[in-house]
């Protein structure tokens, strides 16, 4: 098959790869959005690729699939990483968004938090953002972990300790709540026969605890569209209450995933603002943009918090490759008017989907596409 930009001109409609775990399979391609993207122009395609197949037989398969417009996935490894690789190298001209070198930065809870310690927020907000003060500790069951000697003036407590890897696996997101430094000593001798971060002798980040209300700002990314929602979180923690849970660790999962909080739930300690206020949409804008610029992201979210004691101050925790969209009232919209505005670029028109021939023909329509290039690196960002 041959895909061209008159023929896109020409109303030809948009194949749009798309490679999931089934979970989010099922919670994301929803027959609303296959129906808002059809009348728009756009087919969604599955991509099927059969686990017993050899490597390259899969990065054959894939590229017999093809050729697609674009390619939206959210898969890791060795092997889809080849996949696309070889596949991108057939039809370089394929948008693979987003590309698995800048995905990869999310897996590490430290990577994935240095594009806001390196951010630079207008002024005009009166805001400002930071990344909670954490530490790692590389061999949680070390001598020197375990006597608290690596944390020595780096975090205060209460801390919550996260497995440094976040790779998306149910192990990645089991945290505990630890309120001291003898808490953390039960955390790190707790033996590998319990199931939660203490059983890990990966890698922990221990990330300073912030009373941010009880409420976490999760706001949403795609390409330039954001929208931001709140969510229950953690409530805050007291003097008092600190005392009483001396020596606890407390394990908790994916709790941002209750129901968003209501107005006057709080358990705030006597907060002068109201936590459930929406942070400024234009702050959250350009926080947004920022992120997305130095990640060189399109699809993500981000999780902000905002300080109980100071309501000028913000925490970014957390940042998550193509979250759940589906959870966005208007997700539909959002996702197709994405992929057209970018499959209707000047840039993008000039597409024709075939396969690569020579190494010559190949360079010129790299020199083509500029930054927004195909071998599977498509920025993409303005
Ligand atoms: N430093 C912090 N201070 C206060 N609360 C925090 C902090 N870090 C995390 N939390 C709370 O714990 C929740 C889970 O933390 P985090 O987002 O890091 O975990 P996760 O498993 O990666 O989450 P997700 O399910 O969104 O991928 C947050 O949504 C927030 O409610
Ligand atoms: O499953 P859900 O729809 O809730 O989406 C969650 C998503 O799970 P999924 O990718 O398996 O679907 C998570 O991905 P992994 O870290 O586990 O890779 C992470 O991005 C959460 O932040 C998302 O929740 P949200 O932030 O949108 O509330």
């Amino acid at each position: 098959m041959k895909i061209s930009s008159s023929d896109a001109a020409a109303g030809q409609r948009f194949r749009i790869g798309y490679a999931f775990a089934p979970k989010k399979e099922q919670s994301f391609i929803q027959p609303s959005l296959l129906d808002h993207a059809s009348q728009n122009g756009i087919d969604f395609v599955p991509i099927s690729i059969t686990d017993s197949l050899s490597e390259e037989e899969a990065a054959e398969a894939l590229i017999q699939q093809g050729p697609f417009h674009c390619i939206i996935h959210k898969l890791y490894g060795h092997r889809w990483n080849h996949q696309l690789k070889q596949y991108s190298s057939k039809y370089p001209q394929t948008l693979i968004l987003d590309p698995p070198d800048s995905i990869e930065r999310l897996h590490n809870r430290v990577s994935m938090l240095q594009v806001v310690s390196a951010l630079k927020l207008n002024s005009q907000f009166n805001i400002s953002v930071s990344v909670p003060k954490q530490v790692v500790l590389q061999n949680p069951q070390s001598p020197d972990s375990i006597h608290n000697n690596t944390i020595d003036g780096a975090v205060e407590f209460p801390v919550i300790a996260k497995p440094l890897l976040a790779n998306g696996s149910a192990k990645s997101h089991e945290m505990c709540l630890v309120f001291d430094p003898k808490g953390l000593q039960t955390l790190l001798l707790t033996t590998t026969t319990t199931t939660t971060t203490s059983a890990s002798t990966q890698p922990i980040l221990l990330q300073q605890f912030v009373n941010h209300g009880e409420v976490v700002f999760k706001v949403y990314v795609i390409g330039e569209y954001v929208q931001c929602v709140k969510r229950s979180s953690l409530p805050d923690i007291s003097e008092q209450q600190l005392t009483a849970l001396e020596g606890q660790v407390l394990p908790f999962s994916q709790i941002s995933n209750s129901p968003q909080p209501q107005e006057g739930d709080e358990h705030g300690l006597g907060l002068a603002h109201d936590p459930h206020e929406m942070p400024p949409s234009d702050f959250v804008e350009e926080l947004a943009r920022g992120i997305r610029l130095g990640l060189k992201l399109n699809f993500f979210n981000f999780d902000v918090i905002r300080d109980s004691g100071n309501p000028h101050s913000y925490f970014v925790i957390d940042i998550n490759y193509f979250p759940g969209y589906a959870k966005l009232p208007s997700y539909e919209q959002m996702l197709t008017n994405f992929l057209l505005a970018l499959l209707n670029t000047p840039t993008q028109k000039d597409h024709q989907l075939e396969p690569a021939t020579t190494e010559e023909e190949e360079e010129s329509d790299h020199d083509h596409l500029g930054d927004r290039g195909g071998g599977g690196d498509a920025s993409l960002l303005p």
